[in-house]
């Protein structure tokens, strides 16, 4: 039955425990529906008093952290390389055997009649992973963004080019700044400079390709991006090669 309670609390929770075959699977403490039930079993390790802690769910808000828990999650996020939304509650759950301790015992139901208990609804209780490689861009920057301001069509992203031209390396080795930044994509030379802030990967991969063909660096990251797509509007020109003096 307990085991039954555990799954369905953590099914609308978004957690899963993974099994662990040398201890006892984490469970909810709860009342006994009936007194009929006798909880720990006649003869078992419980009732005997040798049992290991009893596993309990507790739910903990990140601010009420005491500083060594923040020491514990902080931890953890290094290894994961994991992204916590900041206000995500904590879910914790301390199966027997497991580094069962006080910390984070906000009960999931209140016990003291206030209010709090299961805080937020269940959707919020989520780890946001951040991709390996990829950098949390800043707010306003997303490529939603980015789509926005290409649709709206109020700024130039050409950076003052109305016509397509004939650009030479030369010329393309000029534009390698962060404010003026050139690169060639199979033959098309983008003023890419507005999209800089906006690249997943971060500026700094971008500027990898500043006033050059990039063509090569960028099918080594990520040959599945539509580049055309995501630069239409920032086309300057077309390569071509020095003229013969
Ligand atoms: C010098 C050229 C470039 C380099 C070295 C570079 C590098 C990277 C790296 C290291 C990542 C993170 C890894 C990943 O999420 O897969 C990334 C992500 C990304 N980059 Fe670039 N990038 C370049 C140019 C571009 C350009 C020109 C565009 C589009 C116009 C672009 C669009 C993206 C997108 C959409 C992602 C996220 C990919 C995904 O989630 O699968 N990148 N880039």
């Amino acid at each position: 039955m307990f085991q039954g309670l555990t799954g369905g609390l953590s099914r609308v929770l978004g957690y899963t425990t993974a099994p662990d075959s040398s201890h006892t699977i984490p469970s909810i403490v709860a009342e006994p529906e009936t007194k009929s039930i006798a909880f720990p079993a006649v003869g078992s390790q419980q009732r005997a008093g040798t049992a290991a802690p009893t596993p309990s769910l507790s739910l903990s808000l990140p601010g009420a952290d005491s500083d060594d828990d923040g020491e514990a999650l902080e931890d953890q996020e290094e290894d994961d390389d994991d992204f916590v939304s900041p206000g995500a509650p904590r879910l914790r759950v301390n199966g027997s055997g497991a580094t069962a301790s006080k910390r984070n015992s906000r009960p999931l139901a209140p016990s003291d009649g206030q209010s709090g208990g299961l805080l937020p609804p269940p959707s919020t209780v989520k780890v946001v992973k951040a991709p390996k490689g990829r950098v949390r861009v800043e707010k306003g920057f997303s490529q939603l963004d980015w789509a926005k301001l290409n649709r709206t069509g109020e700024v130039d992203l050409t950076g003052g080019i109305p016509e397509p031209i004939r650009v030479t390396p030369s010329e393309l080795a000029k534009h390698n700044t962060r404010e003026d930044c050139w690169q060639v994509y199979a033959g098309r030379v983008y003023n890419v400079g507005p999209f800089l802030r906006y690249h997943p990967g971060g500026v700094g991969e971008m500027m990898r390709g500043a006033g050059k063909d990039a063509t090569q660096l960028f099918m080594l990251a990520h040959a599945w991006v539509n580049y055309e797509t995501l630069l239409e509007n920032c086309l300057v020109g077309f390569l071509v090669p020095e003229p013969s003096s």
